[in-house]
């Protein structure tokens, strides 16, 4: 499947980035070496290094052929008790070992129906990340938990209120630099919606789950990025 993306996207107008499990991360950055596409992990440990068996630090990634890691993602926050504090930590080991740190935020159902949703967003931005963050070092995701995996998506406008919001938030406290970060959406991207979704206010890509599993899903996708951009 790298073989085949890669194949359809030489010269990819857009970055494309792959983050498998932990076990298949080497074996993918090996597939991926010469190609345009980026490898990274699904995580890192907050520490350079110490006894902390069966986790994975950013220098393990780095060494497997990592050059991102994606963190905070809802289901470690919610299947490891992950707060804000620790993506935090995992992101400045991230940085700190020479990677690419994703950072991802996001509203549960209940919260957006109480109307929290940019509180806790903003909540999530604000204590995730470390100083000094620019462009090149850090990307934020934002991925409402109750469009992950279900097919449900937020409106247009959902999304542009929260990317303009998160903008504002990374302007507010980064200046210049916060305006060069990235700004992905997640939850049941698919190549039918991903043209309006790459259309909307301050999205400058996505964090695709279950249709990056199908190449030929994931490259409709990348081709809407491209032909947004
Ligand atoms: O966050 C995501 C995967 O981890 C998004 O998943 P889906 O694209 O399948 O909703």
């Amino acid at each position: 499947e790298v073989t085949a993306l890669a194949a359809a996207h030489p010269a990819p107008a857009v970055d494309l980035l792959l983050c498998p499990p932990a076990t298949l991360v080497e074996r993918m950055a090996r597939a991926a070496d010469g190609t345009a596409i980026a490898v990274g992990g699904q995580d890192c440990h907050a520490a350079a290094a110490g006894a902390h068996t069966g986790d994975i630090s950013a220098a393990m990634l780095r060494d497997a052929g990592a050059s991102h890691v994606i963190l905070g993602h809802s289901e470690r926050r919610t299947d490891h008790a992950e707060t804000d504090a620790i993506v935090r930590a995992k992101t400045e080991a991230a940085l700190a070992g020479g990677l690419i740190a994703v950072v991802c935020v996001g509203e549960t159902e209940a919260q957006r129906d109480a109307g929290q949703t940019l509180g806790v967003v903003g909540s999530q931005l604000t204590g995730s990340l470390p100083e000094g963050v620019t462009g090149a070092t850090v990307v934020v995701a934002y991925e409402p938990v109750w469009a992950i995996g279900t097919g449900r998506v937020p409106t247009l406008a959902q999304i542009a209120e929260v990317h303009d919001f998160l903008r504002a938030e990374l302007v507010a406290r980064f200046g210049e630099a916060g305006q060069g970060v990235r700004l992905l959406y997640g939850g049941s991207v698919k190549p039918d919606n991903a043209a309006d979704i790459f259309a909307t206010s301050n999205v400058d890509g996505a964090l695709v789950g279950g249709a990056s599993l199908k190449a030929a899903d994931f490259s409709a996708i990348i081709t809407a990025l491209e032909a947004a951009v």
